[in-house]
């Protein structure tokens, strides 16, 4: 609940408006008042369902729109059926409204309900034409203005927080646990739908020449410019993750196995021309290894790493690239 904002928020909108609700159940269909009895009982069994369907890790936009619908639906038969009770709901129907759904859809959805909702209360009597309906509308588009506002604002944090949480400070490049994450998206999207993935792991050679002849700062440097260069070279669809020190991962999305070596080698080539540390050239080793079939992510990086290996002690500066099957072991 605490990690995840709209779940907690689906569950508290739907958990009080079950406890809410839960009670009349009962009270309808012993006043005799079946049709109230029902469409209570019907809220109570999609809002149960709502709440199950999130909490068993279902997806959550359709929980959301469920929850949102089930409880506009409820408000208006409240409305119809009880009066003031359904009225006064509005009011966390419209913050959860605006809390839930996305900006466009969570607008036409308030509107429609605030509007049905002061159509029943005036038609049954509960609110009077004139000043009171005014107030009542009034008073639920500001809720849903400032939920709105609320509900922005906190999409926009949240957003900044899991980008800040998924970059290196330095470079900027998408970070170790980015990487895991989206390797693992990349073996999962592999078994399904055959996408083909290749990733390559460059490490600097003798980074800490350049850390100990021109200073720390002249290092840190280097490191950004690798990644910016890296960024401009690959393609929208690839990704540039800094693994750690002065290693760094491309993820290569769709890319024909026989390509990933000549593409590698053009980075390469392109560091060793471009990138210095002072007046010294900078240059990578570079392990490649497609994502093989029904391979985990560890196995992946384990043979690209492998490769990387061979690649330092081969004399640096080059590519290699991994052999197929069981990983080789790495140094
Ligand atoms: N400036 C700077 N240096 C770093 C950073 N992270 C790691 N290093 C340095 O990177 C160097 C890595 O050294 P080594 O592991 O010996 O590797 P190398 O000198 O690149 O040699 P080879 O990899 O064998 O070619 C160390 O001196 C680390 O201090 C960083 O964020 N900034």
């Amino acid at each position: 609940m605490r990690a995840d904002f709209r779940l907690a928020v689906l569950t508290l909108l739907c958990g009080s408006a079950l406890l809410g609700v839960l009670p009349f159940v009962w009270f309808r269909f012993s006043q005799g008042q079946s049709a109230a009895g029902i469409v209570d009982l019907g809220i109570s069994v999609v809002l149960l369902g709502v709440i199950v369907h999130a909490w068993r890790g279902g997806n959550i936009d359709t929980a959301s729109r469920a929850c949102v619908l089930a409880t506009a639906a409820g408000c208006i038969a409240v409305t119809w059926l009880a009066g003031m009770a359904g009225v006064l709901w509005t009011y966390p129907l419209v913050l959860g409204t605006c809390v839930l759904l996305g900006r466009g859809l969570a607008i036409a959805l308030a509107s429609v309900s605030i509007a049905a909702i002061a159509t029943v209360a005036v038609h049954t009597g509960v609110l009077l034409p004139g000043s009171p309906v005014v107030m009542f509308v009034a008073t639920s588009v500001l809720a849903g203005v400032l939920s709105l506002l609320f509900a922005e604002r906190a999409r926009m944090q949240h957003a900044k927080l899991e980008d800040l949480a998924a970059r290196d400070a330095l470079t900027g490049a998408l970070n170790r646990r980015a990487m895991n994450r989206e390797l693992q998206l990349a073996v999962e999207a592999n078994q399904r739908h055959a996408t083909a993935f290749g990733l390559a792991i460059l490490d600097i050679d003798h980074f800490k020449r350049v850390n100990d002849s021109h200073g720390h700062e002249a290092g840190d440097q280097v490191l950004v410019d690798l990644v910016a260069l890296l960024q401009g070279a690959v393609r929208k669809l690839d990704q540039v993750y800094r693994m750690g020190g002065e290693e760094f991962v491309v993820l290569f999305t769709a890319v024909d196995a026989p390509a990933l070596p000549g593409l590698c080698e053009g980075l390469r080539a392109r560091i060793e021309a471009q990138l210095h540390g002072g007046d010294d050239p900078i240059t990578v080793s570079i392990g490649c290894a497609m994502l093989q079939r029904g391979e985990d992510s560890g196995s992946w990086l384990a043979r690209a790493d492998a490769a990387l290996y061979r690649a330092k002690r081969a004399g640096r500066n080059r590519v290699e690239q991994a052999t197929a099957g069981a990983p080789a072991q790495p140094a």
